[in-house]
């Protein structure tokens, strides 16, 4: 018997039970009972089947599951044989997504049982709540039906495969975000938050960026298992997050594979701008606002706050009473516990904690990102293994990077001249910023020759650049030598003389 004949004398057998539930007064109770008995009885066996209504709304509010079910059928729709769908889009999504359109079923499988899910809408006006104004509401569901052995496995586990499910495709499909920090008084002064979010469409990927594949390879391993580790943190008893700090010289890429980072994993991103956080409390307010599947950012970590020559100055008290060679570990747990007593201030223990401490385990599946263009000015208890737990740099462009960038620019990958560049970049530092700006086609007639050409002008002007810089550097060096020789020659000299 097909599901639509079954859902209709499921239909009939409920009218047929309203008929008598009109007529059965004027049966002896005892009778009525019997006849109940036998009627259920009598629907079991030509209806044998359980129908689950999910609303769009529930008590007044949106029901996630009714969402995520439309995005879960979404899918099925497209692979099944549906006729008539509906294609919806909403603010908050990448893509459009497909759904059921009123009437429609799909039939779903699941450990063996056949599920029936149904589409509706009911229509009425909102004068029938009494208001004078008639507007027509829309009630949306979904129904699903199943053979009521399956109740147990629908409600224990298929419903809950539904859900999850949905969910997935409802984080792939959603647009990403990047927030600030850095937000107007007016933005605080209306509650919005502290954090302000536009849509984030950084074309970015690890495709396009330039650096040493193996490296590449390591991080994207890296990634993958971080994001698929939620048994094995809970097992080891971790957070689940993870540090990365990219280091490097300006324009080598580390900016840009914060937004490949993020379009690899579908993560929102924080930029926090340490500069605006008033104070260790503001710094753990702003880490409760952030979700689960996010990378927060601190760019030019050594430029944001004077956090380093904090500790310095400290070491420099210290180093009067504690010998220098001990003093490290010891001194650093008393630096932060007296950090700790400051208050009103964003402290370096301040900046410890919302990486580590308790607090940074709310909200799970998050990636903690640094950068730097000077990593030895960095406190090494914040780069620690554990805060920071990969250390990347982002060098000059090398050969291998030269290659990614000149198939992205210029399309393509082997050229007589590459072999020309790869020589000249072995020998000069040139960041991939700079190398990437050379192979910019600057007009539709340009060939890749012409910019290919320009880049090694670029490289031979560098390398001139840099013996002439390093002759004055080897010519100042000398001079200050011999200017020593002299003057202790001189000062010899004169205490001979002064004997
Ligand atoms: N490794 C790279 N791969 C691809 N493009 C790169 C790379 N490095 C730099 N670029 C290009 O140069 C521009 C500047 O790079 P980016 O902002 O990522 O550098 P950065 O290391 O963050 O510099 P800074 O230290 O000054 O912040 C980017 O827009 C990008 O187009
Ligand atoms: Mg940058």
């Amino acid at each position: 018997m097909g599901a639509i004949s079954l859902t209709e004398l499921g239909s009939k057998l409920a009218g047929l039970m309203f008929i008598w539930g009109t007529i059965q007064q004027f049966f002896p109770y005892t009778l009525r009972k019997r006849i109940k008995s036998f009627w259920q009885k009598l629907e079991n066996y030509f209806y044998p089947y359980v129908q689950i209504t999910i609303d769009e709304f529930t008590n007044g509010k949106s029901n996630d599951i009714y969402t995520q079910v439309s995005s879960y059928l979404g899918t099925k729709s497209i692979n099944k044989d549906a006729k008539y769908l509906k294609a919806e889009k909403s603010k908050n999504s990448k893509s459009f997504a497909v759904s059921l359109d009123e009437g429609e079923e799909i039939i779903d499988q699941f450990l063996g049982a056949k599920l029936s899910w149904r589409s509706h809408i009911e229509t009425f006006n909102e004068n029938s709540s009494g208001r004078n104004n008639s507007r027509p509401i829309e009630k949306k569901s979904y129904t699903i039906t199943f053979n009521q052995r399956y109740k147990e496995m629908v409600i224990g586990k298929y419903l809950k495969h539904v859900m999850e499910e949905g969910k997935v495709i409802e984080f792939k499909n959603r647009k990403q975000k990047i927030y600030t920090n850095n937000c107007s008084e007016d933005w605080y002064w209306y509650g919005k938050g502290m954090w302000r979010d536009i849509n984030f469409e950084h074309p970015a990927t690890f495709d396009t960026l330039a650096m040493d594949p193996k490296k590449k390879e390591e991080i994207i391993i890296d990634l993958i298992a971080f994001s698929k580790g939620k048994d094995y943190y809970s097992k080891v008893g971790k957070a689940w997050k993870r540090g990365y700090l990219l280091y490097g010289p300006p324009g080598t890429g580390k900016s840009t594979m914060i937004a490949a980072i993020a379009n690899f994993l579908n993560y929102d991103i924080y930029d926090l701008e340490l500069t605006s956080v008033k104070d260790n409390s503001g710094l753990k307010k702003l880490l409760m606002e952030t979700t689960s599947k996010s990378i927060i950012v601190i760019e030019d970590i050594d430029c944001s706050i004077d956090l380093t020559g904090k500790r310095k100055k400290k070491k420099k008290k210290s180093e009067e009473t504690v010998n220098e060679d001990q003093e490290d570990d010891s001194d650093s747990s008393k630096e932060k516990a007296s950090e700790n007593k400051e208050t009103g201030k964003l402290t370096l223990s301040g900046l410890l904690n919302f990486i580590d401490g308790i607090w940074s385990a709310c909200g799970q599946e998050r990636i903690i990102i640094f950068t730097t263009n000077h990593k030895d000015k960095l406190d090494p208890a914040l780069i620690r293994r554990g805060r920071m737990d990969m250390h990347i740099e982002m060098s000059y462009c090398k050969y291998e990077a030269f290659k990614v960038l000149a198939k992205n620019y210029l399309e393509v990958e082997t050229h007589p001249l590459f072999q020309q560049i790869q020589g000249l970049l072995e020998e000069v530092n040139m960041s991939p910023c700079d190398v990437a700006e050379n192979l910019m086609l600057k007009n539709a007639s340009e060939g890749p020759e012409i910019c290919l050409n320009n880049l090694i002008q670029a490289l031979k002007e560098a390398k001139k650049k840099a013996n002439k810089d390093k002759e004055a550097k080897e010519k100042t060096s000398l001079n200050s030598k011999k200017i020593k020789k002299f003057s202790t020659k001189f000062v010899g000299r004169l205490k001979e003389l002064l004997k």
